[in-house]
């Protein structure tokens, strides 16, 4: 199993070029589903999870080709990709395929609303708490599905197809906004989603699913309106750039120190995090090309946070946060609302000189002078990725294994890093 070597201590300069977003590049492949025309999607990321759902789909019967030509293991930054679903040859998407990822679950939205019928497996993904899927069921239910739970499978249907409803959602949950806003384009009559999530990866599905012809309001703000339509047809759209890998490298820069410019990057798509980081001592100049960020010098202060849905500050960037904040001039608060177990990160960052303690959903964070390299491993993707920036600013040799946790999620990570001076290398075994 591959792990990455990393030797700290460098400052990082230079250039980091921000991928598209996994996170809106998953549910966009899964609207294809929607039509049987082509939808072509630009700045897709080369990524483990980007991958399977390619398998998954083509289960379903969709066709995909890369800039024009058919292949799976095309070795560029982010691609553009066509997807045609002309016939949908399977609706069941199987145990094998869903355990591995989360939003392999959001193929019954479409599959539902098209098919009138999925059978789809109980999702894996990230293991950072229960994750249960009751609103995706409550949601789909109000649309008029009928759902049966058995031997691990969501098995669903809607004989005459789904009709529009009003869904308040009891929880905010991007996954079951992106499946209900899906599913209502093809129900019949007007659908409103209320506590809807307003994520900016929401944003980017309701817009290539109006580039389709769906006819949705709203989106972006908690209460999305969506009038339902006989049929989607193409469309051509561009994933956005990845706000979590932009303030991932954003977090690193400001643990190693030094000058980087995140190319690509929008401020507007991790404002809540990039004020913090702000407040961190780090400087944040959104330029033309992106954004740079910089710290020379000045000791890191310590700031508190609390994670919450969009606008505030991002789950998925906890565990960043809290490797910088294990060598902040003070003591910091983290408290995680979203995911019940997500401190995943705790103990291996422990092992690198940190002093770090649990009391419920906060992690109390004491800010040391120095971290010493270590073997580690993580568990999950921000988990591994919050233990290779803690690696870059430690003393000495930091290995982090498991290395396929951050495969799923970060296009060429030590390439990138290495291209502003980290020494960090794969080593394969
Ligand atoms: C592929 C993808 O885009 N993953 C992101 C997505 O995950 P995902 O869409 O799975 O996360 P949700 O927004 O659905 O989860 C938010 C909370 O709602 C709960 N919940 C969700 C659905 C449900 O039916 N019942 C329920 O109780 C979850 O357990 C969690 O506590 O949003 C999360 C929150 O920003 C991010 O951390 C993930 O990176
Ligand atoms: C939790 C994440 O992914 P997933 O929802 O696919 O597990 C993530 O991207 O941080």
């Amino acid at each position: 199993m591959d792990r990455i070597r990393i030797v700290g201590g460098n400052h990082l300069e230079g250039r980091i070029p921000i991928s598209g977003a996994k996170n809106a590049a998953l549910p966009l492949m899964i609207a294809s589903l929607l039509t049987d025309d082509t939808l072509t999607l630009e700045n897709v990321p080369h990524l483990a999870d980007v991958e399977q759902l390619i398998r998954i789909l083509g289960n379903h019967g969709v066709d995909y080709s890369v800039n024009g030509r058919r292949e799976s293991q095309h070795e560029g930054y982010s691609r553009t990709i066509n997807f045609t679903a002309r016939n949908i040859v399977d609706t069941t998407a199987p145990y094998e395929l869903v355990s591995k990822m989360r939003a392999s679950f959001w193929v019954i939205g479409p599959l539902l609303a098209r098919m009138g019928e999925a059978k789809v497996s109980l999702p894996g993904g990230c293991a950072i708490g229960t994750r249960p899927v009751d609103l995706f069921i409550d949601g789909l239910q109000a649309l008029g599905a009928d759902i049966d739970v058995d031997s691990g499978y969501i098995l669903s249907k809607a004989k005459n197809r789904l009709r529009g409803n009003r869904y308040v959602f009891p929880k905010v949950s991007v996954g079951a906004t992106h499946v209900l806003m899906m599913a209502a384009t093809l129900a019949r009559g007007e659908t409103v989603l209320e506590n809807a999530a307003r994520e900016p990866e929401v944003v980017n599905l309701a817009e290539c699913l109006i580039a389709m012809g769906a006819k949705i309001d709203g989106a972006g703000t908690s209460t999305i309106t969506i009038e339902g339509v006989d049929a989607l047809s193409g469309a051509r759209h561009r994933v956005i750039p990845d706000r979590i890998e932009t303030g991932t490298y954003a977090m690193a820069v400001a643990m190693a120190g030094g000058d980087v410019l995140l190319e690509g990057a929008r401020a507007d798509l991790l404002q809540g995090a990039l004020d913090v980081l702000a407040q961190t001592g780090t400087e944040i100049i959104p330029v033309n090309s992106g954004i740079r960020v910089r710290r020379n010098g000045s000791g890191i202060s310590p700031v508190d946070v609390t994670t919450e849905p969009f606008p505030g500050f991002p789950t998925d960037l906890q565990a960043q946060f809290m490797g910088l904040m294990t060598m902040a001039k003070g003591k910091s608060r983290i408290t995680e609302t979203i995911f019940e177990n997500r401190f995943m990160h705790v103990q291996e960052l422990a092992r690198l000189g940190a002093h770090i303690t649990l009391a419920g959903q906060t992690a109390i964070v004491e800010g040391v002078s120095k971290l010493k390299g270590a073997p580690v491993m993580a568990t999950d993707l921000r988990a591994s990725v919050s233990l290779v920036i803690a690696g870059l600013a430690a003393e000495g040799e930091t290995v982090v294994n498991r290395v396929y946790h951050l495969d799923r999620g970060f296009e060429r990570l030590e390439e990138k890093l290495s291209g502003c001076g980290a020494t960090i290398e794969r080593l394969s075994s």
